[in-house]
């Protein structure tokens, strides 16, 4: 319907019966990088969750990656998780397998097959993420930075159009969270991959400025840019 990666109109979100964020109203571009701030409790996740399907949208419109919020079902909510990424704070791998086979998992549990095809393609997400050395490793012979870039990589498997991050750097120190935001931004710029991330970070968001949503008072709030 529309030419946007994500279009909200007049959304209202819930958790249980509660209206959480009322008369949401967002459209976020191909290629486009937008902050999601608020404080804790604002219903940051809220929105995050309804934008992969993981909260049911019941009142208002909402499209993600062509999707209809509204159409979704257990047999069509793959479908749109194969077309976006999603990267927590708290991404754990899985502790009994190396990288490669932490990444393989998750392409055979999104219809992957072909054996050849599969390496190839943990080759290439390992490469973008700068940690092509490192698919033999063992989760606890990483650090954090490099798992949470393994997490990246893992969010890149499908070449989704869009990637939703939940405080991505929250556990990070800012080295390390500068890291991941380069990362971020390269993704974004040279793959045209649209990415909304959730973050309480404003160190990060004055070193790194893009387009700001804010949850604030049970609405969204869409027309904040913060100043370099
Ligand atoms: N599964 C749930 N069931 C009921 N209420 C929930 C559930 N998850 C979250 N909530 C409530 O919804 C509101 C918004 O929570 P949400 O996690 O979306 O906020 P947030 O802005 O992401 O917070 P934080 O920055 O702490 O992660 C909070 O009042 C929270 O208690």
């Amino acid at each position: 319907m529309s030419q946007s990666i994500i279009e909200l109109k007049g959304v209202n979100i819930y958790q249980s019966s509660t209206l959480i964020l009322g008369d949401v109203n967002i459209s976020v571009d191909k290629g486009e990088f937008v902050y999601l701030v608020g404080k804790t409790g604002t219903g940051k996740s809220s929105l995050l969750k309804t934008l992969y399907g993981d909260l049911e949208l019941t009142q208002g419109e909402g499209w993600v990656v062509g999707h209809n919020l509204r159409e979704l079902t257990w047999k069509t909510i793959p479908f749109l998780r194969r077309n976006l990424g999603v990267v927590f704070q708290d991404f754990q791998l899985l502790t009994d397998r190396n990288v490669n086979e932490n990444l393989k998992f998750v392409l055979r549990a999104t219809g992957w097959k072909d054996e050849k095809l599969m390496d190839d393609k943990i080759a290439d997400v390992l490469d973008k993420v700068n940690l092509s050395t490192k698919g033999f490793k063992m989760p606890f012979e990483l650090s954090g930075g490099e798992q949470q870039r393994i997490d990246v990589a893992r969010a890149l498997l499908n070449s989704p159009k869009l990637i939703l991050a939940d405080e991505p750097t929250g556990n990070l120190d800012p080295e390390t969270s500068d890291e991941i935001m380069q990362l971020l931004f390269h993704i974004c710029r040279d793959f045209g991959t649209s990415i909304v991330m959730a973050t309480h970070d404003y160190v990060v968001i004055n070193k790194y400025p893009a387009r700001t949503i804010k949850t604030e008072n049970g609405k969204v709030w869409d027309n904040a840019t913060v100043a370099s």
